[in-house]
């Protein structure tokens, strides 16, 4: 009797229905886990199979994909999976073989047949993601110079970043510098390819631009721009359109190459594979690479090691955070150029109290000035006070993670870089979950975003970490009024 209970019940829960419900669950507990834009990159990309036995099968369109998902989220799937419905024990992620194309070029395995029902999915991805490239292309704006790459691989220049608007101090000589010969003497040895990195918002794209628009100013060059997230979605795209030789020739016939944000293909190998093989043959040939990032090549851990170095061949320019002076330079040219009065006390208001980025700095500028055009009144201290209150008020309450990695270990005395060393002695591990946790709490980043701030760690470490310490604080008074302290010195 219980037998056949037991039965019966494998049965709904393995049926095609309560598949799908128990699947739906998993997505939406996973979105709330790793943030929307993690999962409409990587979960959403996943399709359900069959159930055999008790495995079930998922499916990726595409190799680096699941290679991607399955370092990543495998653990976690496979957790999510045996909570959510008991006769699913084992989660085989596969490559959908009829979202392939045959590619003789291409590192990807040949096309075969799949299931009917799941092609069909597969092709609606891409007709979806074909969508939404097509939407992307409507917002570009043509190019108005002729020198410009007139496919549809690069993406216009933005006229308002040129050499002549950036402003230069201490923290941005060097790639300024570095910037400026690169424009007067493409491809010339030590400089190919120029490697800018540095923080959000400091002006690393400007400077790109910049570069590209003197070279199409003095003729017969051209030039791509493109963001490293783009160059993978147009490589997918050639993929799925069979394009591939179509998208290598393209971007082997530039003179000149610029991919922004690198960062953005840790962990993508395919993509990276073939970047490699286009920086080779562009540099091969005598042709200039740009390329900027977050971090220096040999600080961009998940990038392979032969492309790391590659990147490191060349030139490689820090922009540092921003000084109080650089920043009063930046807003005095700003405020200049928009033709509205700002007085020098705002100003240093300003540059006192946005001190993250030059995108927020410019931006809290530009909502003064339309406030005193649209009220027809001039900027004053008071204005700004009141305009900005709730951008400066959300300033004062950020907390970053590095902030709190470094008080976490002053607390505790360990060694800063032990937040994101391999050791697992207690003494070191505690107080690193307890940063983790912290991490959460006071920020809005995802788990996956900790983890990479924490050693590259998986997001289900972090997840275990701000368990356990909210366990261990209700457990243990000691505990939660460290935590607490600390909580509140960070805040405060
Ligand atoms: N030194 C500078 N002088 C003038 N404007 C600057 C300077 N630095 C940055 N900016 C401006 O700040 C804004 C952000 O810069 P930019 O987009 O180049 O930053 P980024 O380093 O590429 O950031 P991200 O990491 O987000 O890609 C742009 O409007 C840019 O013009």
């Amino acid at each position: 009797m219980e037998k056949a209970q037991s039965q019966d019940a494998a049965m709904a829960s393995s049926d095609g229905s309560a598949l799908k419900i128990s699947w739906l669950r998993i997505c939406d507990r996973l979105k709330s886990e790793v943030g929307d834009v993690e999962y409409r990159m990587w979960i959403q990309r996943i399709t359900l199979g069959p159930l055999d036995d008790d495995e079930i099968t998922l499916y990726l369109p595409e190799r680096f994909l699941r290679d991607w998902v399955r370092a990543q989220y495998g653990q976690r799937l496979q957790s999510l999976w045996r909570e959510e419905n008991p006769v699913v024990q084992h989660v085989e992620l596969r490559i959908d073989k009829k979202a392939q194309r045959a590619a003789a070029m291409d590192d990807l395995p040949q096309a075969s047949s799949g299931s009917a029902a799941h092609s069909s999915s597969v092709s609606a991805m891409a007709s979806e993601d074909a969508a939404a490239l097509e939407r992307e292309e409507a917002t570009i704006a043509v190019p108005t110079s002729t020198n410009e790459v007139r496919n549809d691989l690069a993406v216009p220049l933005d006229r308002r970043f040129t050499f002549d608007n950036f402003v230069v101090g201490k923290p941005n000589e060097f790639a300024y510098a570095c910037a400026g010969r690169v424009a007067d003497h493409p491809a010339s040895p030590g400089f190919n390819p120029l490697f800018l990195y540095g923080g959000v918002g400091l002006g690393k794209t400007h400077l790109m631009h910049a570069i590209g628009l003197k070279l199409i100013e003095r003729g017969n060059i051209s030039v791509a721009y493109m963001s490293a997230e783009k160059f993978m979605y147009r490589f997918i795209a050639s993929m799925q359109s069979k394009s591939q030789m179509e998208f290598k020739e393209q971007l082997r016939s530039v003179d000149v190459l610029m991919i922004d944000d690198l960062q953005f293909l840790i962990g993508k190998n395919s993509t990276q594979e073939e970047f490699f093989h286009t920086f080779n043959a562009l540099v091969d040939a005598g042709r200039q690479i740009i390329v900027s990032a977050d971090k220096s090549p040999s600080d961009l851990s998940g990038l392979e090691d032969r492309l790391r170095t590659r990147l490191g061949c060349g030139m490689v320019a820090d922009i540092h955070a921003t000084t109080f002076e650089l920043r009063i330079s930046i807003l005095e040219a700003k405020a200049k150029a928009s033709g509205t009065p700002v007085p020098p006390k705002v100003l240093e208001y300003l540059a006192h109290k946005i001190t993250t980025n030059v995108r927020e700095l410019e931006g809290a500028l530009n909502r003064l000035i339309a406030h005193a055009d649209l009220v027809g009144r001039p900027v004053t201290l008071e204005s700004t006070q009141d305009v900005l209150k709730d951008m400066l008020k959300a300033h004062e309450r950020r907390v970053t993670i590095d902030e709190i990695q470094r008080k976490v270990a002053e607390h505790f005395n360990i060694r800063l870089t032990d937040m994101s060393s391999a050791r697992r002695a207690r003494a070191v591990a505690r107080p690193r979950q307890i940063a983790m946790y912290l991490a959460k709490q006071l920020t809005s980043r995802s788990l996956p975003e900790i983890g990479r701030k924490f050693g590259n760690r998986d997001h289900t470490t972090v997840m275990h970490a701000v368990n356990r310490i909210s366990e261990l604080m209700e457990q243990d008074p000691g505990l939660a009024e460290s935590v607490e302290l600390l909580r509140h010195m960070l805040e405060s």
